[in-house]
């Protein structure tokens, strides 16, 4: 539930009131228009357009999963099948189009660095003249995959992080106020700037505890490419091992008795103190294979949180006041 009084932010009036709103798809609509918007600048209808697809795709292919596994299923002509082929057939058109449209742009010698798609394109033009004998760089193919990936790890991860804030927020009232605070102190009612956001310390430190509470995901996997021990097991290669994300972070030997309560304070001393072990807190991952996106994640997480509590007050709808997490 949404409250906001009669004001007016950055030339636009905002009416007051109460209004119930549902913030996971406005959340989802939200981190698909910045990814799009990073990913392809300008053509960004179309990549909006390619993520859209690539959800429904991701609907079917769940649906399949959660079936009685037959071998060669998928490969069988039904219904779903079908759509499934028409849908990535669409998908890879539409990227192949924009590649092509942007890799003639860049021979005739436009500059189109100003989206991921284009530094991904010039970077690899160039490291292609640079290697010829020895490398060919990345081929159409793997270019429409890194496209497809981005959408993957950077839409639905960062809007399941606003969305448990949001909900988190509306249980804790008193923290809502105290970010607000903060927001309020550091920018006013003015847009926040880039620069700024680095300074929120409440506000991290909400975000660190979602992230602890509630990780995007829950659960990693390695395989073991070589005869490894790990924890005084001897494991052959090729064993898939899953690190519980999920469960670490609700350790209680780790995290201490109030692990499942949600207390920011833990962050107060930054990632290294919350904990008795530092390198328990994952939402990112670790290592060499670590989210790429964390740092913009948590911006554009930033960003939409100071836009909306200069704004806007929230508690749980009526229907969910009951709710336990
Ligand atoms: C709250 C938001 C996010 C969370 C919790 C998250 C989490 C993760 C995790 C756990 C991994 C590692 C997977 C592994 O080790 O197997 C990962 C990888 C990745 N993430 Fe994120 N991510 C988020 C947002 C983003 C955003 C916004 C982007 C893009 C702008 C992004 C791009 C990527 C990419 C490309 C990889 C693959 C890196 C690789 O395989 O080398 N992520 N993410």
């Amino acid at each position: 539930m949404l409250r906001g009084a009669d004001q007016q932010v950055d030339g636009v009036h905002w009416f007051g009131g109460s209004y119930e709103v549902d913030c996971w798809p406005e959340f989802k609509s939200l981190t698909g228009d910045v990814i799009s918007r990073t990913a392809f600048g300008s053509s960004y209808l179309e990549g909006r357009r390619v993520f859209e697809l690539q959800a429904e795709l991701f609907g079917r292919v769940m649906k399949c999963i959660q079936k009685i596994f037959i071998p060669g299923y998928m490969y069988l002509p039904t219904e779903n099948n079908r759509k499934m082929h028409q849908i990535n057939k669409e998908i890879e058109s539409i990227l192949r189009g924009m590649i092509g449209k942007r890799m003639q742009a860049m021979k005739e010698g436009e500059s189109t660095k100003d989206d991921l798609l284009g530094i991904l394109l010039e970077s690899n033009m160039r490291h292609t003249e640079e290697n010829s004998q020895s490398s060919q760089g990345l081929t159409i193919k793997d270019i429409m995959e890194e496209c497809k990936l981005f959408y993957f790890a950077g839409a639905d991860t960062t809007s399941v992080l606003l969305t448990w804030t949001i909900l988190l927020l509306s249980m804790h009232p008193e923290w809502q106020d105290r970010a607000r605070k903060e927001i309020l102190g550091l920018f006013g009612e003015n847009k926040p700037e880039n620069d700024g956001l680095s300074h929120l310390k409440i506000v991290t430190m909400i975000l660190y505890e979602v992230l602890r509470l509630y990780p995007p995901f829950i659960e990693l996997k390695r395989r073991t490419y070589k005869e490894m021990k790990i924890g005084g097991v001897t494991y052959p290669a090729g064993v898939i091992i899953n690190l519980p994300v999920l469960f670490i972070h609700h350790d209680l030997e780790i995290w201490g008795s109030d692990v499942h309560e949600f207390k920011p304070e833990r962050f107060s001393g930054g990632i290294s103190k919350a904990s008795k072990d530092p390198g328990a807190f994952l939402p990112f991952g670790w290592g060499p294979r670590i989210c790429i996106g964390q740092n913009f994640a948590l911006l554009e997480a930033k960003m939409a949180l100071c836009l909306i509590l200069q704004r806007l007050e929230f508690e749980l709808a009526p229907t969910l006041k009951n709710i336990r997490v």
